[in-house]
């Protein structure tokens, strides 16, 4: 089933660029990330997901349903986490976790917040005004977890944690996740999508360039050749290996050079000429998210 589902959502800015045609779709019980570099949209996505701005165009459906105005019977069954979190800083984090627990209809003492904390090394008896950027982080965390949602969005969850904390973090998504909670979250972190995600969705510039298994990321026909001719010195030009790559380099006497044709032939192309020694390689899924991010790849 689908959980959360976007269709062409689209939002201008007035002229600024906002995002454009993005479509999710996530089912039940997946960890989906949605990663993407500073300014690509992520934010501008989860805000409209979350009702906090409006779509210029497109739909949103949560649970099947499509979302118009407010529904608060949906939002009740979604735990979200904003980038910036902004909450009453007189009050203590017990109180506004005993204040929002109320707002669900449950009693603080009987959810798993206590556990939560210490799990996440997080003082809840200190007023919110005194707290660092990771402690605001912790607290919006639990708020986001307290009543056992059936979704949960996260933007950009891991910033201001250290290492120890993001690990007991992953850990507790993990835990959520096999209890039977689907999790979206966004990062421009590849490592925490390599780490959590089964899918993810690449976004750049306000347009979805690509949605994909994890696994399947690495296992794009791209190779990385390194070759060696019997010939010595550079051979680029009089091999022509600019063909294969107009970036091919000649480095320590090796040929590098990076392609999405065929293996097979590749190395009939390669085999005109006498070869002292070859490496193929995957690229590594850094590689690829750089691609991604930096060159113009097709909306798809
Ligand atoms: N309220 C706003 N008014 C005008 N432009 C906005 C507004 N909010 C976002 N933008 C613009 O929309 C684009 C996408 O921003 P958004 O915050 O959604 O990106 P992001 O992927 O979440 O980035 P980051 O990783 O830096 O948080 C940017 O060009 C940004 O300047």
């Amino acid at each position: 089933m689908s959980v959360l589902k976007t269709v062409r959502l689209t939002k201008n800015y007035g002229v600024k660029r906002g995002v454009k045609d993005i479509d999710l779709d996530i089912e039940e019980r997946e960890i989906f990330g949605f990663i993407g570099p500073n300014g690509a949209g992520k934010s501008t996505t989860i805000r409209m997901i979350m009702q906090l701005a409006n779509p210029t165009a497109g739909e949103i459906y949560l649970f099947g349903r499509q979302v118009r105005g407010e529904m608060p019977e949906l939002r009740r069954k979604i735990g979200f986490l904003p980038s910036e979190i902004n909450l009453y800083k007189d009050m203590t984090g017990k109180r506004l976790l005993e204040f929002a627990a109320r707002s669900y209809g449950l009693e603080l003492k009987r959810t798993r917040a206590f556990e939560y904390a210490e799990r996440l090394q997080y003082d809840m008896n200190q007023k919110v005004k005194t707290y660092s950027l990771g402690n605001r982080k912790k607290l919006g965390i639990v708020l986001s977890v307290l009543h056992n949602p059936k979704l949960l969005i996260l933007d950009e969850p891991t910033s201001g944690l250290d290492p120890l904390v993001q690990h007991a973090f992953f850990d507790l998504l993990k835990e959520l996740n096999e209890g039977g909670t689907t999790i979206f979250f966004s990062t421009h972190i590849l490592s925490e999508v390599e780490k959590l995600c089964s899918r993810v969705a690449i976004i750049r510039e306000g347009i979805m360039v690509r949605t994909e298994q994890v696994a399947d990321l690495a296992s794009h026909s791209r190779r990385n050749y390194a070759v060696r001719f019997a010939e010595q010195g550079n051979c680029i030009e009089r091999f022509r290996l600019a063909e294969l790559d107009p970036d091919v380099a000649f480095q320590d006497g090796v040929h590098h050079f990076a392609t999405q044709l065929p293996i097979h032939e590749t190395l009939r192309f390669l085999s005109q000429f006498e070869i002292a020694d070859i490496s193929i390689a995957k690229p590594s899924l850094e590689e690829l998210f750089m691609e991604y991010y930096g060159k113009g790849v097709s909306a798809r």
